[in-house]
């Protein structure tokens, strides 16, 4: 059986006290194994301001400190090794040395970029937040990131995701993370379990812990999303322990999901994918897919009608655009740059450790990592690539831009993209001379190699279902 998390306790920590460089301010919240603090810095270094996570030790049983060692391990390796703009950055990592104060001594403090609330709170005040498609774009951005780093997120739900003083999220709380050998991972026996994928919430726990899969998170995904758009979990019930029964019996087959009448057509669809009732019925929906789906809900015009993409497009639409471009590229950054280009100024484009990229023996079109579109400086795949695997809407200040394409046009491209064993149709790629896909220039259909003609300068391109 899955063990409940625990009650939140919390680790007091005296106002003004100082670890490290920094000075706690106020106690923002505590969850089952820790309490942050916001803290000031007390000398002029940046950031200046920070959210100190308290994981205690204090006065606690061998077997306890061993728990509470493993958690705190799993959350500092996860944000040591997985640098991404939708995951929380973290940096440094303190321990606490007070003897006089027992119950701090030896606490480890995870020194991490402050965010203004977190997504509970935002649906306490909004239960149906107007930024419900943005937010929800930027939660799946985040699981691209992290499941293409090779790790399991194992307890996502808003308390866990994090809004920055910008609006934008940040996915955070990585105790039950745990990192993929081959297609599973091993985590902790914990889970919420409103969000927890059924084929977990009756599984055995095995000295190595239960058995997870990025599925897991895709279910989690699928509740998360229905409670965002809609205000209420998907499956029925006043408590967790009736929910609980309504999913017994809807994963026994003698109840169907019944989502919310109020879900638009197109996020039913995607809900109702993530909320398959097995790991099976998940396998191939992975974050990469489902991000996909989901900026094509968001950019109606330009994924169904391409003959009409010559007009001008909402102003609104474009900003949704924008906004829902990051992740599909996300493997590509260089691990401490949420804005770098893709492949900036190099031959093969550099990634993140433990994240896919291409084998620097790869030569020409080679390099271009499958589901992805690569542009190059030479013909026939030579010289300098820029590579996306979403759409870019502003290839010189989007959010992936291709550092050569202020002065370079592209002689040559790829189009590696393919679609998926449910389908997907955002296989061809048009792109554009104008920014927010102004001014057609060409469609590639998948597999395309060619070369292009001397002078065109690209400057935005799009996925989608067809070149007519
Ligand atoms: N970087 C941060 N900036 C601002 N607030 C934060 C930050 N990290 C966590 N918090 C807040 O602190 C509280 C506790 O954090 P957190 O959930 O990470 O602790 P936890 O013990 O791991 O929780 P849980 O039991 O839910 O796993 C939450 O209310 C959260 O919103």
């Amino acid at each position: 059986m899955t063990g409940q998390q625990p009650r939140p306790s919390t680790v007091a920590v005296p106002v003004g006290y100082e670890v490290g460089s920094w000075r706690v301010e106020r106690l923002l919240g505590s969850g089952g194994f820790g309490s942050v603090y916001t803290a000031r810095r007390t000398t002029a270094v940046e950031p200046r301001r920070a959210a100190l996570k308290f994981l205690p030790t204090g006065t606690r049983t061998p077997r306890q400190l061993r728990h509470l060692r493993d958690l705190a391990e799993r959350e500092i390796e996860v944000l040591r090794r997985v640098r991404a703009p939708r995951l929380i950055r973290m940096h440094e990592v303190l321990t606490v040395d007070d003897p006089d104060l027992p119950d701090l001594d030896g606490a480890t403090v995870l020194v991490l970029d402050h965010a203004e609330t977190s997504l509970d709170q935002v649906l306490t005040r909004t239960p149906r937040p107007p930024s419900a498609p943005a937010l929800l774009t930027q939660i799946c951005e985040g699981l691209v990131q992290l499941h293409g780093a090779g790790w399991v997120h194992g307890d996502l739900k808003p308390g866990n995701v994090l809004v920055m003083a910008d609006g934008t999220i940040r996915l955070a709380d990585f105790n039950m993370a745990a990192q993929l050998e081959g297609t599973h991972a091993y985590a902790p026996g914990f889970a919420t379990p409103d969000f927890t994928p059924p084929e977990l919430l009756w599984s055995d726990i095995t000295e190595r812990g239960r058995l997870v899969r990025p599925t897991g998170d895709i279910w989690a995904f699928g509740v998360l999303a229905h409670l965002v758009l809609t205000g209420s979990m998907p499956l029925p019930g006043p408590t967790a322990a009736a929910r609980r029964t309504a999913l017994t019996h809807y994963v026994r087959g003698e109840q169907e999901l019944r989502l919310a009448p109020e879900l638009p057509s197109g996020w039913r669809q995607i809900i109702g994918d993530c909320l398959a009732p097995s790991h099976d019925g998940r396998a191939s929906h992975d974050a990469r897919f489902l991000l996909r789906r989901i900026e094509r809900l968001q950019l109606p015009a330009q994924a169904t009608e391409s003959r009409r993409r010559d007009r001008l497009l909402l102003s609104a639409v474009l900003v949704t655009a924008v906004c829902a471009v990051a992740a599909g590229t996300a493997f590509l950054l260089g691990p401490d740059d949420t804005k770098s280009p893709t492949a900036e100024g190099s031959d093969i484009p550099s990634a993140p450790a433990g994240t896919p990229s291409a084998p620097a023996s790869l030569v020409a079109y080679d390099r271009c990592i499958s589901g992805s579109v690569c542009f190059y400086t030479e013909p026939d795949g030579g010289g300098r690539m820029c590579a996306w695997e979403g759409d870019e809407v502003d290839w010189l200040a989007g959010k992936n831009v291709c550092s050569w394409a202020t002065t370079t046009a592209p002689r040559s491209v790829f189009n590696n993209g393919k679609g998926t064993a449910l389908g997907e149709t955002l296989v061809n790629v048009t792109y554009f001379a104008e920014k927010h896909l102004q001014k057609q220039l060409g469609c590639l259909p998948p597999g395309t190699r060619r070369n292009l003609d001397a002078g065109v300068f690209p400057r935005s391109h799009v996925w989608t279902d067809s070149c007519a």
